[in-house]
């Protein structure tokens, strides 16, 4: 594949942009791919792994003459990471974003960017619950979607070019308007992680995870449970935090349909549950029928970041 950027700087080198760098050097998407991280450690990492070609001390330094910024930080520093590197950007370069929210990205980041500066942010939809630079893996995106989300007014070349990035680390592309965004994030990601949160919890209560009883007789549920319950708690709190509106809508419709499910136990209504099942059975045929069930394609890699 050829060059799309010539200089790419990557900002944050955890599991999400140590994909990117891995990718983006297999295929040869940027002639140099510049990155930086806070600690010194994770620079030391990302340059020992081949994340990129090498690394700065600072976000500021790392953008100087790139044509991609990419920001692969939690949501919640992304406003502060635009702030700083707002007056170091080059002229015509595109800045993007990875977070898992959008809303809270384009108010957080947008305003700090200069004119001439084209904004147009992103978000995978693929990860694991590993973290930090051990984390990626080239093979992540492949197969995956990738949501774009430009404002209104963004440069058409310049959102046609991003795609046609995400498309070379191995993505499918599809556009979509904030709030749609934000709001379908909470269904198919932010609530199904905090469900899981909340069951890993409910039986750490009951004490049998921490004497291994659950985990030893658990079956593939909860297992997938505990899998995703061990997601970065920092990014996590931040989605919930910055998603608010959306997660508590989704959330309240989860809870009356919870509470129907509890109803129907507690007098005993089979064919309720029974119809119920056999409709989201459906659901679950209809997704695998349309070749849309992408599983993720290694988790256990990568190690967890305090
Ligand atoms: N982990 C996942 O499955 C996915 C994550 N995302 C989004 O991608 C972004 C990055 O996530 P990951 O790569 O998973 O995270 P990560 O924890 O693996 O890496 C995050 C990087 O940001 C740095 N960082 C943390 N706080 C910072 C701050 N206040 N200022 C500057 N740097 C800071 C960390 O040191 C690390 O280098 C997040 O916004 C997340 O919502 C998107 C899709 C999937
Ligand atoms: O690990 C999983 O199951 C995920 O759901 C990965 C994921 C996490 C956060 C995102 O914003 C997108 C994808």
């Amino acid at each position: 594949m050829s060059v799309i950027y010539d200089r790419v700087a990557l900002i944050g080198l955890g599991l999400i942009a140590g994909s990117m760098g891995l990718a983006m050097r297999r295929d040869g998407l940027a002639r140099e791919i510049v990155g930086t991280a806070r600690s010194a450690e994770t620079r030391d990492v990302a340059v020992e792994l081949g994340l990129c070609d090498r690394v700065t001390e600072t976000a500021a330094e790392a953008v100087e003459g790139a044509d991609l910024v990419v920001l692969a930080v939690p949501v919640g520093a992304m406003g502060r990471v635009a702030q700083e590197i707002a007056p170091h950007l080059k002229r015509g370069a595109v800045v993007t974003d990875v977070g898992s929210v959008k809303r809270a990205v384009l108010e957080g980041v947008g305003p700090h960017l200069p004119e001439g500066v084209h904004f147009v942010p992103t978000h995978p939809m693929a990860g694991t619950e590993h973290s930090g630079p051990h984390a990626g893996f080239a093979e992540l995106f492949q197969n995956r979607w990738c949501l774009i989300v430009p404002p209104e007014g963004a440069d058409e070349t310049e959102i046609a070019r991003l795609e046609r990035f995400w498309q070379a680390l191995g993505a499918h592309t599809e556009r979509m308007d904030v709030e749609h965004h934000d709001l379908v994030c909470a269904v198919v990601s932010h609530i199904p992680h905090l469900i899981a949160y909340t069951m890993v919890g409910v039986a750490d209560d009951l004490r049998r995870v921490s004497d291994q009883e659950v985990i030893k007789f658990s079956a593939a549920g909860f297992r997938d449970f505990t899998r995703i319950a061990a997601s970065d708690p920092t990014m996590w709190r931040d989605v919930f935090l910055t998603n608010k509106e959306a997660t508590l809508e989704i959330l309240g419709r989860f809870t009356e349909e919870l509470f129907a499910l509890q109803r129907a136990i507690r007098t005993g209504d089979g064919d309720q549950l029974f119809d119920y099942f056999t409709h989201t059975r459906a659901i679950r045929r209809g997704i695998i029928e349309a070749g849309q069930d992408t599983e993720a394609p290694d988790f256990g890699r990568g190690t967890k970041q305090k």
